[in-house]
């Protein structure tokens, strides 16, 4: 039975190194799959991870219509067994549910991939529908984790270092290296709902320490690698 499966977490946890993974291991066996993707960091037309791979996909912007590419790629001789779409977070609710249709109306798996929610918390409209609509929601092996140690369940945007909570839901970028996003105004960076909501990011954390005017909140907060 066809399925539409979303794999779900939050930046940096390997979903796109899991599309690929997916893509390889079927594409090996003769599967023939069709690979979607929109603003990859990577730019247009391409599903990039950051262990280095990367691969030719269809860029489904705005208005892209998921259903009548398939149809139409198979109404012209082409074979299509699988669908891959990632940074499905992007995607508008129509396009989640052209992809349903995919799955219920010509018979082909979908394999959805993205963060559920934005730097406020808050669902990305695509992300919403695939939770509305999928058959199965996965989540991934390797977790990503917060500099406490715990796990990373929430992406913390910073512009000059600093954690925001408003701006526009949809900007482009990276998770911060050791050392900061380094010339880069606009850096993300994955914590535990606790750091997220007192706006802590390993910077303010290091930098609380070091200043003798901060009192700890509690023993938590101490930038060990623990769970907290
Ligand atoms: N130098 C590295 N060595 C080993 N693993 C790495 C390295 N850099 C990144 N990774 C792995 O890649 C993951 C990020 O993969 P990626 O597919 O780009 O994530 P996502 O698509 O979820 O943002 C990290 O969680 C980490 O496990
Ligand atoms: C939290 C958040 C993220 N984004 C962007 C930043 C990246 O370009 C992608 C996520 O990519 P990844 O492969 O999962 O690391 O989403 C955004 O636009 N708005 C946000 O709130």
């Amino acid at each position: 039975m066809p399925e539409l499966v979303f794999f779900a977490g939050t930046m940096d946890c390997g979903k796109s190194t899991l599309a690929l993974q997916i893509q390889h291991n079927r594409s090996a066996r003769g599967l023939s799959g069709m690979i979607f993707t929109r603003n990859d960091r990577a730019g247009e037309g391409r599903l990039s991870s950051r262990l280095g791979l990367v691969t030719e996909a269809v860029e489904a912007g705005e208005g892209f219509d998921f259903h009548a590419h398939l149809v139409r790629h198979l109404t012209s001789g082409g074979r299509t067994d699988y669908v891959i779409a990632d940074e499905a977070q992007f995607l508008e609710p129509e396009q989640v549910d052209q992809l349903a249709c995919v799955v219920d109306d010509l018979g082909i798996d979908v394999f959805a991939f993205g963060i559920t929610t934005d730097f406020r918390t808050r669902l990305f409209p695509g992300s919403r529908r695939l939770i509305e609509l999928a058959d199965r929601i996965e989540s991934l092996q390797v977790e990503a984790l917060c500099w406490c140690g715990a796990r990373a369940t929430h992406n913390a945007r910073t512009v000059g270092g600093r954690m925001v909570v408003e701006g526009a839901q949809v900007v482009v970028g990276d998770v911060a290296g050791p050392q900061g996003a380094a010339g880069e105004d606009v850096g993300y960076e994955v914590l535990c709902r606790r750091h997220h909501r007192r706006r802590l990011t390993a910077a303010a954390a290091r930098a609380g320490a070091l200043s003798p005017d901060v009192l700890p909140v509690d023993g938590a907060d101490a930038p060990a690698l623990h769970h907290g």
